[in-house]
């Protein structure tokens, strides 16, 4: 495909998507009706159209309408790049630039890039990080990798991947984190991630398990594990007894296999009550995902008042059960990918007001500023511990 095709097909997959589809979806359609489309041309489609949703309504503005067409030429002019060679109207590419989108003026600000009812939530919680992070959610995110300690050093990662044509710089955000600074999509080709040596994952939740600061001997349970991606972290920096759960036990299905490849051993339970009490207990609770929403920008429009709402009911669901998992001198651990106030520490306050015989020990709220996603994490204590 030409430069100018798949500015085309992203025009069409994002009028699909403005028009209720879920992202996904448009691009895995568009992809099968598209076999000429190579993976190259399947990348560069979906960066534009993730560009756009990223941007939709500055891109709008800059472009001079809502719909896939305007949100393109705005999201191709906020680049810098020449819109007026790739709407040439040949081909595939789409059609010549009218007259009054050549003239569309500059706005003399941009709108921000969330849905009206998120901005004074967004603002409150962030403060004079505001700014920052809204123009954060509107770039692409950093490939961040995990190197597992386990199985070698930082260095020795960086060499294998290299063989493969990755090319990686250390991240200060945490111990274990590369960037990845080319060759992203080899990544899970590559000898280094097939042999355990390393795991995708962001620095803010790299950050956020060495804050935890494990011990040998520790019996872990991971309660909202999904993928498991922070019990595999967890077991990498420290020699325990290991434990995942999740309500929708379909999730922990891949858990198995990437253990084996990371060469520790972790139990997946349906019932996490059946190995309790344990030293520790991660919560990883579902939440708005506001700090991931460069890598995922369809949810943050299709986010919703009551979506938060129903979320903050089930956050504290599972801080109460949890809770009741853990030794009497054992530390319960509450974390979101969350940069909202309502899903952090208002949630915290709630918990320890029902519950005065925890405290809130340590919290810390990471935000894109520091090179990773925005992610929050805090440590409880029983006060009688
Ligand atoms: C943010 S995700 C976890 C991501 C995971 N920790 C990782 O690093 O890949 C939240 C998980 O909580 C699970 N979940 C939802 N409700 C739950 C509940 N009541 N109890 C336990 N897990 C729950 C979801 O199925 C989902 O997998």
């Amino acid at each position: 495909m030409t430069p100018a095709a798949r500015v085309g097909a992203a025009i069409e997959i994002l009028d699909e998507i403005f028009a209720g589809a879920p992202a996904e979806k448009a691009l895995t359609g568009w992809a099968r009706r598209s076999r000429f489309a190579g993976s190259k041309d399947r990348a560069a489609v979906r960066d534009h159209v993730f560009d756009g949703l990223r941007q939709r309504r500055s891109a709008a503005a800059v472009g001079g309408a809502a719909d896939g067409r305007g949100v393109m030429l705005g999201v191709l002019r906020l680049a810098d790049a020449e819109p007026e060679t790739l709407f040439s109207g040949e081909g595939y590419a789409p059609a010549l630039l009218t007259d009054s989108e050549k003239a569309h003026p500059e706005p003399a600000e941009l709108p921000v890039d969330l849905p009206d009812w998120l901005v004074p939530h967004l603002r409150e919680s962030l403060g004079r990080d505001f700014e920052e992070t809204v123009l954060a959610l509107r770039a692409r995110a950093p490939v961040c990798l995990r190197v597992n300690l386990k199985k070698c050093t930082l260095a020795g990662a960086q060499d294998v991947l290299r063989r493969d044509d990755i090319q990686t710089e250390p991240m200060d955000l945490a111990d274990t984190a590369l960037k990845v600074t080319e060759g992203a999509r080899r990544v899970s080709q590559s000898v280094a991630y097939r042999d355990g040596l390393v795991e995708l994952q962001d620095a803010s939740s790299q950050a956020a398990i060495a804050s935890l600061e494990l011990s040998n001997g520790l019996k872990i349970m991971d309660y909202c594990a999904g993928g498991g991606g922070k019990i595999l972290a967890m077991a990498a920096r420290c020699d325990g007894r290991f434990f995942a759960h999740d309500a929708h036990v379909a999730r922990l299905r891949d858990l198995p296999a990437r253990a084996k490849r990371a060469g520790v051993k972790i139990s997946t339970l349906a019932d996490a009550e059946a190995q309790a009490p344990y030293d520790l207990v991660f919560c990883d609770v579902p939440c708005s995902g506001s700090g991931t929403w460069r890598r995922t920008p369809d949810a943050k429009w299709r986010f919703k008042e009551q979506d938060l709402i129903n979320l903050n009911a089930l956050q504290d669901e599972i801080l109460n059960k949890a809770a009741q998992l853990v030794t009497h001198k054992g530390t319960l651990v509450y974390a979101t990918c969350s940069v909202l106030t309502s899903e952090n520490l208002e949630r915290l306050s709630t918990f320890v007001t029902r519950f005065p015989e925890w405290s809130i020990v340590e919290n810390r709220q990471f935000l894109m500023r520091e090179g990773g996603d925005g992610f929050f994490v805090a440590k409880l204590r029983r006060k009688s511990a």
